[in-house]
């Protein structure tokens, strides 16, 4: 799915109104059908709606919602502000059709707002700003947005919260943002509703399709799409009657140091649960008899060392490398892990101790080879890019790092971002916060590097990979709840991912 700008979804709104025969208004009476039936079927009638609308099209929805709920017999009330005289003809419509219905209780406020008083039964509908917002709230609005947020309503926000930029909020005003249950967003989602600090304002989000042009979202350009579940299946390569193991390659995986062998085996697991058809784990001494018992589908090449990665191996005869689980950062393992990525010549993983490692020596990142894939979380990311202070600016910055090194970038959280060497970035929809907890990661390792020992681009391995590792994340939660999984639970949930989205249509 895509991502659109604002800008866009408005040039959208323009297109689908000139070349499919409707009317903005009617395009505007659709979204109102739909937001007044998503807001019925949450809210029963017992709740007071009080409808603030501001100038444009976002309180030309709201005010269309209020008409439709006030017939279905909601009690509803109306604020519209028309401070500057000037309101867009669709909302001047929707005021004339709102008094036309019979409905009395409404206030239009051109400077001095009495605000009403607001309970924790009533249901504020945020129709102030939407995606014509042009710069952050203040005066007037402000004050209005942070009497509704210190209310103890429940509020629904049209299209996106007012005050709310729909992608970059590095200059906006928090405080003078809506802060919703509940945003029912027209179309497509917008870009900051991915991100962590916005999770507050935005609450939960619902899509709501009110018909825009196919053919302009087909034609749009954007880099950012929302991975869907059917393109996913659509990658996975079948498997013919005289397929053998040879057909599904032959992994490396370097991991595990001295107190750190739960990482090389969480990873092997779910290697081998990924459908690779040989994996090599090479692991210091210590943890060999440990790989030989718990993974006994794996082969162990112990390191010249006992307790730490100290010797480059030998990559012939291996599709892929991963690097990093639990690899620890010894003076001789990073000298091994500069000599082991320099001369690597197959498709390479780097995550976890790899990548902290390349922080502490950043001058050795472009050492790198181009296309290899980099699993950061976000305190991995950054102890290489720097402190973001935003999810924003964090996503530029590592969309930049990634062309730098021409580099794949994992970006590990809710909603992991997969950033290609040319800026594309996918987000990832499976997951939940049962995920939250050591070892995850190994288990995403483990999978990339078992779809690129099989064949699958650099691309791919890394999408699938991470829609699989949040879909057996998915599967764990339900079966131990979101407290009490663990990483070695999303290990074993693999193999139903796996089917299960085998079985997607
Ligand atoms: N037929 C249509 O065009 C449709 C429009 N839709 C709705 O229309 C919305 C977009 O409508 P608009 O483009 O009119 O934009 P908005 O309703 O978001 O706001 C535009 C108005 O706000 C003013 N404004 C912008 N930033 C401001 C600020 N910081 N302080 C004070 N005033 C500010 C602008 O000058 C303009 O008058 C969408 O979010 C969606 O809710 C949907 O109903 C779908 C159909
Ligand atoms: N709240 C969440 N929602 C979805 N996925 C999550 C969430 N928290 C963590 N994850 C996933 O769990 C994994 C955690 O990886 P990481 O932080 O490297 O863990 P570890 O270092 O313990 O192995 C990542 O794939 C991440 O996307
Ligand atoms: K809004």
């Amino acid at each position: 799915m895509k991502i659109l700008s604002c800008t866009q979804q408005k040039e959208a709104d323009a297109y689908t109104i000139a070349h499919e025969s409707i009317l903005s208004i009617n395009l505007m009476e659709k979204a109102a059908g739909l937001l007044a039936q998503a807001i019925s079927e949450r809210y029963d009638k017992s709740h007071r709606l009080v409808v603030f609308a501001g100038p444009g099209n976002n309180g030309g929805d709201a005010l269309a919602v209020a008409r439709i709920l006030f017939l279905k017999n909601y009690p509803v009330e109306v604020y519209l502000f028309n401070v500057k005289g000037t309101l867009s003809e669709e909302c001047l419509t929707n005021i004339q059709r709102l008094k036309e219905s019979g409905f009395a209780n409404y206030t239009e406020v051109s400077n001095q707002f009495d605000p009403p008083h607001l309970g924790s039964h009533d249901v504020v509908i945020d129709g102030l700003f939407g995606s014509g917002l042009q710069k952050p709230l203040s005066g007037g609005f402000a004050a209005v947005v942070q009497y509704i947020n210190a209310s103890p309503a429940q509020v629904v926000s049209i299209d996106i919260p007012s005050g709310l930029m729909g992608e970059d909020n590095t200059h906006n005003i928090r405080q003078n943002i809506i802060k919703a249950d509940l945003t029912l967003s027209i179309q497509m989602p917008k870009l900051s509703f991915l991100f962590a600090e916005n999770a507050d304002v935005v609450g939960e989000w619902q899509l709501l399709d009110i018909g825009i042009s196919r053919e302009f979202i087909e034609s749009a350009k954007t880099n950012y799409y929302i991975t869907e579940a059917s393109e996913m299946r659509a990658l996975i390569k079948p498997r013919k009657k005289f397929a053998h193991k040879g057909m599904f390659g032959h992994g490396l995986l370097i991991a595990g140091s001295y107190g750190m062998g739960g990482a090389a085996l969480l990873a092997s697991r779910a290697c081998l649960r990924s459908g690779i058809g040989l994996l090599t784990v090479h692991t210091p001494v210590c943890n060999h008899d440990l790989l030989q018992s718990n993974v006994p589908e794996a082969m162990v090449q112990d390191d010249v060392h006992d307790r730490c990665f100290a010797e480059a191996a030998d990559l012939d005869n291996f599709q892929a490398v991963a690097i990093g689980p639990g690899l620890g950062q010894e003076e001789i393992t990073v000298q091994a892990l500069f000599d082991q990525v320099s001369n690597c010549y197959i498709p390479l993983v780097l995550d976890a101790d790899a990548l902290n490692i390349f922080s502490s020596y950043r001058n050795y990142l472009t050492r790198i080879p181009r296309h290899s894939i980099l699993t950061p979380h976000i305190k991995e990311l950054e102890r290489i890019i720097g402190r973001c202070s935003n999810s924003y600016e964090r996503l530029s910055k590592a969309k930049e790092l990634a062309a730098h090194l021409q580099c794949y970038i994992v970006l590990k959280g809710a909603w992991t971002a997969v950033i290609t060497p040319d800026g594309v970035t996918y987000f990832n929809p499976t997951g939940n916060p049962g995920m939250a907890t050591a070892g995850s990661g190994d288990v995403l390792t483990g999978v990339i590097l078992s779809l690129l020992s099989q064949g699958y681009t650099h691309e791919e391995a890394c999408r699938l990979g991470v829609y699989v590792h949040g879909l057996a994340g998915d599967i764990a939660c339900q079966q131990k709840g979101v407290i009490g999984m663990t990483s070695g639970d999303i290990a074993d949930a693999l193999p139903a991912a796996w089917k299960q989205l085998m079985e997607t249509k």
